[in-house]
């Protein structure tokens, strides 16, 4: 018994998507031909997009509330508890305000990050292939209806819910069903399936067409659809965490115990000094709350959006955000030839005829559309070499009683078409692969091998051509295709792109080798390769690659210089795969056809050309290429790069006001007291939250380094912190920083004619002690300007890239000195900071803080430079 599946299109009957194929076109009031464009507008407006309805604007609220309960956030919920406990009321006031600003700023930048991937979709819109006026469309799939007429082809994902009309069609409908195995659909098959999912006739939204070609016509779509359906029940999958993410996940847990440590640590140490325990306790808390780096993680969310955004804008889309970092310490690209690194612009540049079929052969074998110029580069330049030489291309697809289509393994396709009252087979494809199948001579056979080698030498692609009469239709491709007569050679350029040159030796200054994998002639292949900078030190034939053990390839793989890959079957890219893995290479591989998919997922990154890819290819990849072209994978590595490095930048800047901060209050406690607190509770917090955001973001932006593409990739092993990053920061700037920092503070105090042990908390000391605090407070601020500006650059001088060219830093640094200026001068904000107005005097002894702290940096980056 079969239960049917009813669809209902807003105001139209519900359908029945089973019935037969006439019924139902007529229920769909529509035609084998599709419908006309004009009611496909109007059935728009009844129907809606097909897209699905999102979520978005209910989930915000849960979100802002998962930022306010995360383990860091939590950690401080339970400090401010403390600080609320042992009755100072302002601490924790101030506390559940760094909370609630930094979830607020977290959410703010988790919620960019998830547009700027969403923005994805509209650079690559979805097309779908329909018939409308009974032409062929290719339409936003969004803007399907029911009554379309869909398009099937190979590689290409389903749009939406349809009825099989003609054809037959391999789908993988895995992500309805679980099923991996991919299921056979027929437009005639008899349907006595018991769910619709299994009908042999339906094929369903969101699955993909792995085989075949067919048209089908739409019954549902949007939301009506079984993947429509599906969506409306589930909730959304989590973001994957990335392997930078996990790094920086521990560093912040690593610094908050640290933290944690420091603030219990200073309780004794506090009492000891003189101070009452519930003091002391304030402290602690104090402490931990300012050291403990809630920040890092949403700052690298941000970081690596604004990645993905830059990179789409040239041409890279990467699907998942945690990509950004592996593409930057790519190691080695396999990449394509045709259209990667040539322009796949092919035109037939000589041809050596011997066969008086020749150009009738080339026009018969063939499915590419001249009239619309759609279809494979290669046959669209042989269809206008053959139209030019006086063929008819106008009656093919009628004569046309068999096809064997191109096949990337046997490199070669046939058709049998019906010619003057004659069968006639028409083979063309790689010449090792035709030669072997026509009936010469041997002497003959060598004497066009050799003519094809010549050929290939000058990098033209070279097919032969061949065909014979047949009686009756052969029974199958390999009975078509014995016993053939060449009917010639041609040979076709297709010229490098001109950018190519320039990112191949990008690639090579930046430690990354190229490897090219194509299904072509060595020969031609090799010349390509040399014309763009390719090494091509070794060429290496699909045969020898099938012959060749593991050991000999991972030996190949691991010695200097680059291979071709050349007659290579989709599977060997697998392989190349693997085995590069395996030598601990961080391998970029490019793929378009269905049968690359597995290799765009074995690889690192996955590359998928967006142009002539497969949706098969795009759904594989993780990254998607607008353009097709090889230069843009670099562009997409360079971005990697300067993402990462940026991460470094505000890791540095984040962990270098740990020493200033720390030390005065490890100062009071080994004095005993004698020496007063430099600096107070909520004054560390101001800092925390007031001053250090907003260049830390900045620091995310930063343009790139020079010198960017001319060092070694980062090995895989090499984490986010680094021993020179801990050195720079605690132990260049963090210590200049400490140092000026006690600096003012002594000096204010020494000014007002204190001495060690003195009384500050009241009398004539007391004015001169707050002033001292405020001196600390602003020295840090300063000190930390200096850093910013030192953390722009992780080798180079500031002056090679600029003193002004990252503006939002500027702006933040500004913002951070309005801020702190506030804190200190006007008087509500002294009272609740414990501030006071500085004299002239101290400001100029502030002043030349950041330059010298800077300065530090600058010598010691200029010391390992000289190194
Ligand atoms: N449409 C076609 N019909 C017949 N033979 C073809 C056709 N297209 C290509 N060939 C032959 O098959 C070989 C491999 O083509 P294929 O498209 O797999 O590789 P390619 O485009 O060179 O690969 P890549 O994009 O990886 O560089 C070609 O060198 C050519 O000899």
């Amino acid at each position: 018994m079969t239960t049917h599946l009813k669809t209902k299109p807003a105001e139209a009957p519900p359908v029945d998507a089973r019935e037969p194929v006439a019924r139902l076109l007529r229920d769909l009031r529509t035609t084998p031909g599709g419908l006309t464009a004009r009611e496909a507008a109007r059935r728009l407006q009844v129907s809606g997009p097909n897209a699905l309805p999102s979520h978005r604007g209910r989930r915000w609220p849960l979100e802002l509330g998962r930022q306010l309960v995360h383990p860091l956030a939590l950690l401080l919920w339970v400090a401010g508890g403390l600080a609320w406990a042992a009755g100072t009321t302002n601490l924790a006031i101030a506390i559940a305000g760094v909370i609630l600003l930094n979830g607020l700023l977290a959410f703010v930048q988790e919620q960019q990050a998830e547009k700027a991937v969403e923005a994805l979709g509209k650079y690559l819109p979805d097309r779908a292939p329909v018939l409308r006026d009974g032409q062929v469309w290719h339409v936003p799939a969004t803007e399907l209806v029911p009554g379309d007429v869909l398009v099937l082809e190979e590689g290409n994902r389903i749009p939406a819910d349809a009825r099989l009309v003609d054809g037959t069609v391999d789908v993988d409908a895995s992500m309805l069903t679980g099923e991996s195995v991919p299921v056979t659909r027929m437009a005639d098959a008899h349907d006595d399936a018991s769910r619709p999912l299994d009908s042999p006739v339906l094929v369903f939204s969101g699955t993909v067409c792995v085989a075949g070609a067919a048209h089908a016509v739409v019954h549902a779509t949007g939301r009506h659809t079984e993947i429509g359906r599906i969506a409306s029940l589930s909730s959304r999958v989590g973001r994957e965490e990335s392997p930078l993410e996990r790094q920086v996940r521990r560093v912040a847990w690593l610094i908050a115990l640290v933290a944690v440590v420091v603030g219990i640590g200073f309780l004794p140490l506090g009492w000891l000094a003189g101070l009452s325990w519930s003091a002391a306790f304030v402290f602690a808390i104090g402490l931990l709350v300012a050291n403990v780096p809630e920040g890092l993680l949403p700052t690298i969310t941000l970081a690596l959006a604004a990645g993905v955004r830059s990179m789409a804008k040239a041409g890279a889309l990467v699907k998942r955000l945690s990509e950004v970092e592996t593409l930057g310490s790519t190691t080695v690209i396999c990449t394509d030839k045709t259209g990667t690194l040539t322009r796949n612009e092919m035109s037939v540049e000589e041809a050596h005829p011997v066969g008086e079929q020749f150009v009738g052969a080339l026009a018969r074998c063939s499915t590419a559309d001249l009239g619309a110029s759609s279809g494979d580069p290669t046959e669209l330049a042989l269809l206008r070499y053959a139209s030019a030489n006086g063929a008819d291309l106008s009656l093919r697809d009628a004569a046309r009683k068999a096809l064997y289509p191109f096949d990337p393994r046997l490199k070669r396709m046939s058709t049998v078409d019906l010619v003057g009252g004659d069968l006639w087979v028409s083979t063309k494809g790689a010449p090792e692969q035709v030669l072997p199948r026509c009936a010469m001579p041997a002497g003959e056979r060598a004497r066009l091998l050799a003519l094809v080698d010549e050929m290939a030498g000058r990098a033209l692609r070279v097919l032969a051509v061949a065909g014979r009469r047949v009686s009756a239709l052969p029974a199958g491709r390999d009975e078509a295709e014995t016993d053939l007569i060449l009917l010639g050679l041609v040979g076709l350029v297709d010229p490098p792109r001109p950018e190519v040159a320039a990112a191949v030796a990008d690639c090579h200054s930046a430690g990354i080798r190229v490897h090219v994998v194509t299904g072509d002639n060595g020969r031609t292949a090799a010349e390509i390769a040399r014309r763009v900078g390719i090494g091509a030190d070794r060429v290496i034939g699909g045969e020898e690659l099938a012959e060749l053990p593991e050991p000999s390839l991972d030996e190949a793989l691991t010695a200097n210089g680059e291979i071709v890959f050349s007659r290579a079957a989709p599977e060997d890219k697998l392989r190349i795969a693997d085995a590069l893995r395996d030598c601990g290479e961080v391998v970029a591989m490019t793929g378009d056809g269905v049968n690359d998919a597995p290799a765009l997922r074995r690889a690192d990154i996955g590359v998928a050309m967006g142009i002539g890819g497969t949706d098969v290819a795009k759904e594989a990849a993780t990254v998607v290429l607008t353009d097709d072209n090889f230069a843009t994978i670099v562009a997409g590595v360079r971005e990697g790069r300067r993402v990462f490095d940026n991460v470094r930048k505000f890791v540095l800047y984040i962990f270098a006001h740990a020493v200033p901060e720390v030390l005065p209050f490890l100062l009071f406690a080994v004095s005993g007291g004698m020496i007063p607190l430099p600096l107070t509770v909520l004054q560390i917090l101001a800092i925390d939250l007031g001053t250090e955001t907003l260049p830390a973001l900045a620091l995310g932006r930063e343009p790139a380094e020079p010198g960017l593409m001319s060092r070694r990739p980062r090995r895989r092993s090499e984490g986010v912190v680094t021993g020179r990053m801990l050195l720079r920061a605690w132990g260049i700037m963090g210590l200049v920083s400490g140092v000026l920092v006690l600096g003012a503070f002594f000096a204010v105090l020494y000014a007002a004619g204190w001495h060690p042990g003195a009384d500050v908390t009241s009398g004539a000391l007391h004015v001169a002690y707050l002033q001292a605090t405020t001196a600390s407070f602003a020295a840090i601020v300063f000190c930390q300007v200096g850093t910013a500006f030192a953390a722009r650059t992780e080798r180079v001088s500031l002056r090679s890239v600029g003193l002004t060219t990252n503006r939002l830093l500027l702006g933040g640094i500004v913002f951070e000195l309005v801020f702190a200026a506030a804190l200190i001068y006007l008087p509500p904000l002294q009272a609740l900071f414990g501030t006071a107005a500085l004299p002239a005097w101290v400001v100029a002894m502030l002043l030349p803080m950041p330059v010298l702290v800077w300065g530090a940096d600058e010598l010691f980056r200029w010391v390992t430079r000289r190194r």
